[in-house]
This record gives C-alpha cells, sequence and structure tokens, in this order.
C-alpha cells in the first residue's frame, strides 16, 4: 500500500462568489517531486496556503501523514517545510546568520545544523557576504535552507526558478533531486511554465482557472510530446512484423487501443508507407504526432492561452 505524505479531497475555495480552488483531490508520495502547473491566477499558491495552513478550505478535506481534522493537522504541520510567495531573508544578513536567525527563532538546538544546511545548498563559500548582494538563484537556495531547517518530509516551494537564468535553473534543479533521493523527501514545486520546469520534477499537475485538469508522470509527458508516426491498422500484429522484417525497427510502441507509435523514419514518411503498401498492410491512419511542452500543456488547459 502506498502512504502518502499528503491526500486532498474534493479541496475547495472560495472567495466571496468566486471559486478559486474547485475540488482538488490529490494525493503526493515520498520521494518524488511534484511540479504543480498553472497559469497566473490558476490557484497554485492558494492550494499551497491551504496545505501549509496559512489559510483554511471552504469545503473538502486535507489529509497530512495520513492524519486528517485540524488539531492533529497542526501537529503534522510541523513535518513541512515551505517556502510561500518569496523567500523571507534579512537582506542585511549573510547567509548563515539568515539560517541561525530562523534556527533561534524556531528553538532549533543543534548549531551544527546552520554549516550542514549551506553546504547542502551551495552557498558555503558565501562567508561575510550580504543577501541583498545575492542573485536570485541565491536567495532562492538560502529560502530553500531555511525551509529545510525542521528536517521536513514535505518540502513545499512557491514558483523557486520564477525568473532565474537557466544555469540558476539547473542549480535549484540538482538540489531537489539530491533532496529528493538522499532524504526521500516529497517535493511540491509551482511554476506557471511547463517547459521551465521540464526535467525537474518526476510528476506534473495541471491546475487552470481552479480545476485539477491532468496529473501525470514524466515519462507519460515524455511519451506524449515525443515526435512518432500514429499508425493505425485492422492487423496491428502484422504491421509490426513488417516494421522489424522490413524496416528493421523495433523502436515502436503498441499502445492499448492498437495503435502503433512509431519512433523511427520521422523525415521519411513516403518509406514507411511505401513498404507497408508493398506488404499489404491496409492503413487507415499514417500521421505525424508530438506536441511541444508548451503546446501540449496548452492543449490539457483548453487551448486558452492567458498572460
Ligand atoms: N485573499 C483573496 N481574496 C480574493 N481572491 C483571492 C485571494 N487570494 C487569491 N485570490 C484569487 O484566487 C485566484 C488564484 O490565485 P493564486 O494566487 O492561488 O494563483 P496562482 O496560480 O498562484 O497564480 P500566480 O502564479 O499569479 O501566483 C486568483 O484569481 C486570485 O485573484
Amino acid at each position: 500500500m502506498t502512504e502518502y505524505v499528503l491526500k486532498t479531497t474534493d479541496l475547495t475555495k472560495s472567495y466571496r462568489e468566486a471559486n478559486v480552488l474547485k475540488q482538488i483531490s490529490l494525493s503526493l508520495a515520498p520521494g518524488r517531486i511534484y511540479g504543480l502547473i498553472g497559469q497566473n491566477g490558476a490557484g497554485k499558491t492558494t492550494l499551497m496556503r491551504l496545505i501549509t495552513g496559512l489559510s483554511f478550505p471552504s469545503s473538502g478535506t486535507i489529509e497530512l501523514f495520513g492524519h486528517q481534522g485540524e488539531k492533529n493537522l497542526q501537529i503534522e504541520r510541523k513535518r513541512i517545510g515551505s517556502m510561500i510567495e518569496y523567500p523571507s531573508l534579512t537582506l542585511s544578513m549573510t547567509a548563515k546568520e539568515n539560517i541561525r536567525l530562523h534556527r533561534i527563532i524556531r528553538g532549533i538546538p543543534n548549531k551544527e545544523i546552520e554549516d550542514e544546511l549551506l553546504q547542502l545548498v551551495g552557498l558555503a563559500d558565501t562567508g561575510r557576504k550580504k543577501a541583498k548582494n545575492f542573485s536570485l538563484g541565491m536567495k532562492q537556495r538560502l529560502g530553500i535552507a531555511i525551509a529545510l531547517l525542521s528536517s521536513p518530509e514535505l518540502l513545499i516551494l512557491d514558483e523557486p526558478i520564477n525568473g532565474l537564468d537557466p544555469v540558476g535553473v539547473i542549480e535549484i534543479r540538482n538540489l531537489l533531486k539530491k533532496l529528493c533521493e538522499e532524504r526521500h523527501m516529497a517535493i511540491l514545486i509551482s511554476s506557471h511554465n511547463l517547459p521551465e520546469l521540464y526535467q525537474t520534477a518526476t510528476d506534473y499537475i495541471i491546475v487552470h482557472q481552479g480545476e485539477l485538469k491532468q496529473v501525470l508522470t514524466l515519462e507519460q509527458l515524455d511519451e506524449r510530446c515525443k515526435h512518432h508516426f500514429l499508425i493505425r491498422s485492422s492487423e496491428p500484429e502484422r504491421l509490426v512484423s513488417v516494421l522489424e522484417m522490413q524496416l528493421h525497427t523495433t523502436n515502436y510502441k503498441v499502445m492499448p487501443d492498437q495503435s502503433v507509435k512509431l519512433y523511427d523514419y520521422l523525415d521519411d514518411k513516403e518509406k514507411v508507407s511505401r513498404v507497408l503498401f508493398e506488404n499489404g498492410i491496409v492503413i487507415s491512419n499514417l500521421s505525424n504526432e508530438g506536441d511541444t511542452l508548451e503546446n501540449y500543456f496548452i492543449s490539457v488547459i483548453g487551448g486558452e492561452q492567458h498572460a
């Protein structure tokens, strides 16, 4: 049985007339990085605020580490680390002083954790440099270090890669992967940009206008966006044997609906169609398929593109 760190059921949040989150049912497992993707105003921050107790649901339930009810949730939330909206840094302090400040506020006696965290997020050599002189990526990593102070089992980060340059994105990606692998943490990270988050997350949760549109793994996302020929035939077994014997490829996949995805010969459609024809395979479809990440995201949210 999978143990979930978080389970929401029909989670709904309304402000006056506006339903900003509509019946969100989700489960997060340890050791995975979940990318929460949605355009501005989709409801990502609202969901994170509900999980961390900064705001309360209008209806629906939240279960944390197998526990429900506001009293239990308050206790279980100690197992969550979060950075929501922006890192809460004191800009006139160094990285170490910032971590120390939060360590003392939270009553954590272990002083060694300061250097451990600096090392972990790659800020060990920043010495006396003040946070106001840090790059955006360094500030985000310091914010993550502060969120890690309580050794959380669930880490929630709101747009930690927003505005970072490619190097900054890779640094955060590597850090999150390390946390996930070494500490078996569950990580929920939001972004308004699927391509930007691509490969950072192991699972993608797509929200739009407060609704959960899709949950899929990185492998499924790759599969859907990977370019291929989609071939439909009433004789899929013979089709596959022609692919192997005549086109000498095993780079194909038979789908549950018996259509076949071919990942070879993408620039030689004529050859594929000729060989199939010469071998007596009647096909009802031979088309180029596969999307860019951006187009895939737009198709999932219903073809609408806002700011
Ligand atoms: N306190 C509030 N009162 C009224 N409406 C709110 C409140 N907080 C959020 N909203 C609305 O809820 C919707 C979702 O906002 P939310 O901040 O969760 O979106 P988001 O996906 O995080 O977007 P962004 O990427 O812009 O931060 C928006 O339309 C926002 O205006």
